[in-house]
This record gives structure tokens, C-alpha cells and sequence, in this order.
């Protein structure tokens, strides 16, 4: 990959990959997307069937599949949160960026997304979800080799942000 984007539901990684490869060259990878397409059903009905261990066996069978491939990689939120993932990332030494977003800005987002395949928004209500997100935070900072603060800018601008840190390398 030529860059991985990390963060918490909501940060905005999907939508950047998305805009970025519009602009780029870069091919865009959703690892959400290429979980569905590989068990052919919403992620939310297999967390449901099989449970998160399961699903955290899939998220991590397929970024050791996409990872070396060429392009940006969108991580589901929880991706670098369990120590394989971490380390997966952590050794494919691509530029990892960390799309950081208030608890403020995150709730508004997924109360607003009209498309809300988020399993886990329905398994800890809103409270719970702020107390993950704070847990995570500094494993997504450790993670990172790029922390941009998300709260202010609008898609746009992150993507635009990222392709100049891109360019420089
Ligand atoms: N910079 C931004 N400014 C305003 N809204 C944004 C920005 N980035 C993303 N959004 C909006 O926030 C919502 C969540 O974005 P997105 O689905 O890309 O997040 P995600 O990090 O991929 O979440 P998940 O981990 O759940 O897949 C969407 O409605 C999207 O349009
Ligand atoms: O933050 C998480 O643990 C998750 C985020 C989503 O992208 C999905 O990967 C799934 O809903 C789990
Ligand atoms: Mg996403």
C-alpha cells in the first residue's frame, strides 16, 4: 500500500480513500468492503451470527490479503486494535495515517449517517462508544506515522493534506 488510513467509526477513513484515489492514482481498498464481498453479507448480520472473535479471525485474514497491493487502504476502526493487526500494519512500513476526530464530531457523524452498518454503535450506545474510542486513541497514535486532526477540515482538505505529506516522501 501507499498509504493506510486508521482511526475510529466515523473518523472519515472510507470517504478520504475514497476522494483520494479520485485524485490520485492510487487504487482504493475498503477493508470493510473487501470483508463483505469476501462473506457476501453486511458485516453487521456476520457479527451477529459468529461474533466479534470471528470477525476479528476474517478483518485480519484479509489485510494480510490486500496489504502488500498497490494503493490506499481504509481500515475498519478496530482493524489496528488487536495486536495482529497492529503488527500486520506496523511491519508493511507504509505511510499510516491517523484520521483523529473529536468525540463531539464522531457522534454527530454516526447519528447522521443515514447508511449505519456499525454493529458495534448498536451493541455500547453512544456513551460506550466515546469510552472505546478513548481507549483506542493511543494505540491509533502509536500506530501512526501521521496524526491530522480532522475536527476542522472538510474532506477535501484531508485528502489534501495527505497527498502533500505523499508527495514529499
Ligand atoms: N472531513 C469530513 N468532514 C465532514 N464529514 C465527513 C468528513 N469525513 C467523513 N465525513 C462523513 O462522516 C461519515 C463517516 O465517514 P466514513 O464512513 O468515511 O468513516 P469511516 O472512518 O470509514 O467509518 P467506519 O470505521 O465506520 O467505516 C460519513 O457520513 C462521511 O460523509
Ligand atoms: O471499530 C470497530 O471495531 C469496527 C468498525 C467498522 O469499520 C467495522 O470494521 C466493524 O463494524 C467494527
Ligand atoms: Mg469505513
Amino acid at each position: 500500500m501507499q498509504a493506510i488510513l486508521i482511526g475510529f467509526m466515523g473518523s472519515g477513513k472510507s470517504s478520504t480513500a475514497q476522494l483520494l484515489s479520485e485524485q490520485t492514482n492510487l487504487k482504493t481498498y475498503d477493508l470493510d468492503k473487501v470483508i463483505e464481498d469476501t462473506i457476501k453479507m453486511p458485516i453487521s448480520k456476520y457479527f451477529n451470527q459468529y461474533g466479534e472473535n470471528q470477525f476479528r479471525k476474517l478483518e485480519n485474514e484479509n489485510l494480510n490479503k490486500v496489504i502488500h497491493l498497490d494503493g490506499v487502504l481504509s481500515t475498519g476502526g478496530g482493524t489496528p486494535i488487536n495486536a495482529e493487526g497492529f503488527k500486520t500494519i506496523q511491519k508493511s512500513h507504509c505511510p499510516t495515517f491517523y484520521l483523529d476526530a473529536s468525540d463531539a464530531v464522531i457522534e454527530n457523524r454516526i447519528q447522521k449517517d443515514k447508511v449505519n452498518d456499525r454493529p458495534l454503535v448498536e451493541e455500547l450506545g453512544y456513551s460506550g462508544l466515546i469510552e472505546l474510542k478513548n481507549q483506542r486513541h493511543s494505540i491509533y497514535n502509536k500506530l501512526a506515522d501521521y496524526v491530522i486532526k480532522v475536527d476542522n477540515l472538510n474532506k477535501q482538505q484531508v485528502v489534501e493534506h495527505i497527498i502533500k505529506i505523499l508527495n514529499k516522501k
